[in-house]
């Protein structure tokens, strides 16, 4: 046999290996699943469902300004919508050649979520993968005793005191930003496209109130991280198909390029603090960049934890991936809970006025203070309300790592898991015939909304993974509200399109243009 002939006999063979690697493995996935009882839709090889996942939906009228429907469930997530309507609210589904157990049971969300310990719990492997230029190793990522460590590194960042600390920052960006909106205003220009403005100010106040970060490169890992966003989710399309991130090459060279672009700016914030505060420049910070490089300093690393292998000092990389992580989860979902409340205050204008009426008796016209934020009762449940019809973070993720029992069934060691939030806060059963109406006074008294299940009512995750940072999202939400209600009244303008679609978070997909007046 000749060099080239031996060259395509040893190529074939060795794709021959590939394929059977990527398909026996969830071949003997998909026995086992519906050998368990769980159903689907049927996939195909390399693809899995995801060729029906991308049909397009015809849109209904409903969708312009004037009729704006919170019936979104079967418009984010059609072939979720299509699927539960053929197999349940629990079946399996292919992402590529990884399968997907679809949960939007909250009675099976809590057998299973008793079953497993936080530290337990999974991420799925091919997302791990595909999203490592945005979150690396973080707290959203990691597992086992290492999500532990971090986790118990990172939640003290967002005790009350270190919240208060962050407070006067919060303000000063808001009224940046509203100073901003005034200007337009008093120029003749009343109509205003929100999102933009409240997603950049909230990236501005993750920088200054986690990183301490004043000057420029705060802006510059927003812009990178938003770009990233926008190349990840192309290529996303394809996730889970073998090869996929060759197919969609560019994309992935330009996520990864961006990735260690915003790596290089962290770790010079990181390494100047670490300078500055080496030489006694200033004193430790209390944020959440101070307490990460506290922990990285071995001195205060306690020793008996250190002997029992608890407490291990966190490697730069992890660092870097830690702050990736706060940065992007810490901004994106607040700044599109607060686009969501303005459009459903812009449909609703007798609920602007309750939360100004609430606004004045609570602080008056002084100065915001965050021991006043808990007297917003109203403005809690509009939150609630808000981030039921639309939840910023419209799943959640997990994977299973060992066989975890559910009643009768058992969900196989690997399968990946796929939580509908969006589908558990729209179903009727749980929330009855008014599910999809705003009605934030469901929230009085009711901190799951008066839904029938406590499972029901999402919007943060569950158990021991539940959002690490929901009081400062709370804070930031009534810092920000109240400062701009006291200045404006707004409407929705005619240019509103209504299309909420998801790019890792719900957001609308073509902005949010309000119509504003002075107060
Ligand atoms: C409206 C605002 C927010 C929403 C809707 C939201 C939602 C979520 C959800 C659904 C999860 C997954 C929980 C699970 O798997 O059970 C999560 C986890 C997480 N969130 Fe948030 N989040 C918000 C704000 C924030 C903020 C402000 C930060 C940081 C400053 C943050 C940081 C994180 C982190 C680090 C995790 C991973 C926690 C872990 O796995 O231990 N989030 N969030």
């Amino acid at each position: 046999m000749g060099f080239f002939q031996f060259l395509q006999v040893f190529g074939l063979a060795m794709l021959t290996l590939l394929i059977f690697i990527y398909w026996v493995s969830p071949i003997r996935a998909y026995a086992r699943l519906r050998k368990k009882g769980f159903e689907g839709p049927k996939p195909n090889f390399p693809l899995g469902n995801i060729e029906e996942m991308r049909k397009k939906e015809k849109r209904d009228s409903s969708f312009d300004s004037v009729n704006v429907t919170h019936n979104i469930h079967s418009t984010v997530f059609p072939y979720f919508a299509r699927w539960r309507k053929l197999h349940g609210k629990v079946f399996v589904y292919w992402l590529g050649t990884e399968p997907f157990l679809y949960v939007a049971d909250p009675e099976f969300l809590k057998q299973m979520s008793s079953e497993v310990m936080a530290k337990n719990w999974g991420k799925p492997t091919v997302f791990k993968y595909d999203r490592k230029p945005m979150f690396g190793n973080g707290l959203v990522m990691v597992e086992g005793d290492e999500w532990g460590h971090h986790r118990s590194i990172i939640a003290p960042a967002f005790s009350p005191a270190n919240l208060k600390a962050m407070a006067n920052s919060m303000v000063e960006s808001a009224n940046e930003m509203l100073d901003q909106w005034a200007t337009l205003i008093a120029s003749g220009e009343p109509t205003i496209d929100v999102e933009r403005g409240v997603v950049s100010t909230a990236a501005e106040i993750i920088a200054k109130t986690a990183f301490g970060i004043n000057d420029d490169n705060g802006r510059k890992v927003f812009e990178k991280l938003r770009a990233m966003q926008l190349s990840l989710f192309k290529s996303n399309r394809l996730v889970g198909v073998p090869f996929s991130k060759l197919m969609h090459l560019k994309q992935t060279l330009e996520s990864r390029k961006l990735g260690k672009e915003i790596d290089c700016l962290l770790l010079s914030v990181i390494t100047s603090r670490k300078r500055r505060s080496r030489v006694g420049d200033e004193q430790p910070h209390k944020d959440f960049l101070g307490l990460l490089l506290a922990d990285d300093d071995s001195e205060n690393i306690n020793q008996a934890e250190e002997l029992q292998g608890n407490k291990k000092k966190l490697t730069e990389g992890q660092l870097v991936d830690e702050c990736k992580t706060i940065f992007f989860g810490g901004h994106e979902t607040t700044a599109l809970a607060i686009t969501w409340t303005l459009l459903l205050l812009g449909l609703h204008p007798e609920w602007q006025e309750q939360l100004r009426e609430e606004i004045r008796e609570v602080t008056g016209d002084g100065d915001v203070d965050p021991t006043m934020l808990p007297r917003l009762k109203k403005m809690g449940w509009v939150m609630h309300e808000v981030l039921r019809l639309y939840p910023t973070a419209p799943n959640a993720q997990r994977q299973a790592r060992g066989d975890i029992r559910v009643g009768h069934t058992v969900i196989p060691k690997g399968t990946n898991i796929w939580i509908d939030i969006v589908g558990l806060h729209h179903d009727r059963t749980i929330w009855g015939d008014d599910v999809n109406q705003f009605r934030p006074d469901r929230f009085n008294d009711e901190p799951n909304g008066g839904c029938n299940h406590r499972y029901g009512y999402l919007p943060f995750g569950f158990g021991g993974r539940m959002c690490v940072g929901r009081n400062l999202t709370m804070m930031e939400y009534k810092i920000v509200l109240t400062l701009m209600l006291r200045r404006f009244s707004f409407t929705l303008s005619p240019e509103y399109c209504h299309s909420p679609t998801i790019m890792l978070s719900l957001r609308p997909n073509h902005g949010l243009p309000l119509v504003f007046q002075t107060l």
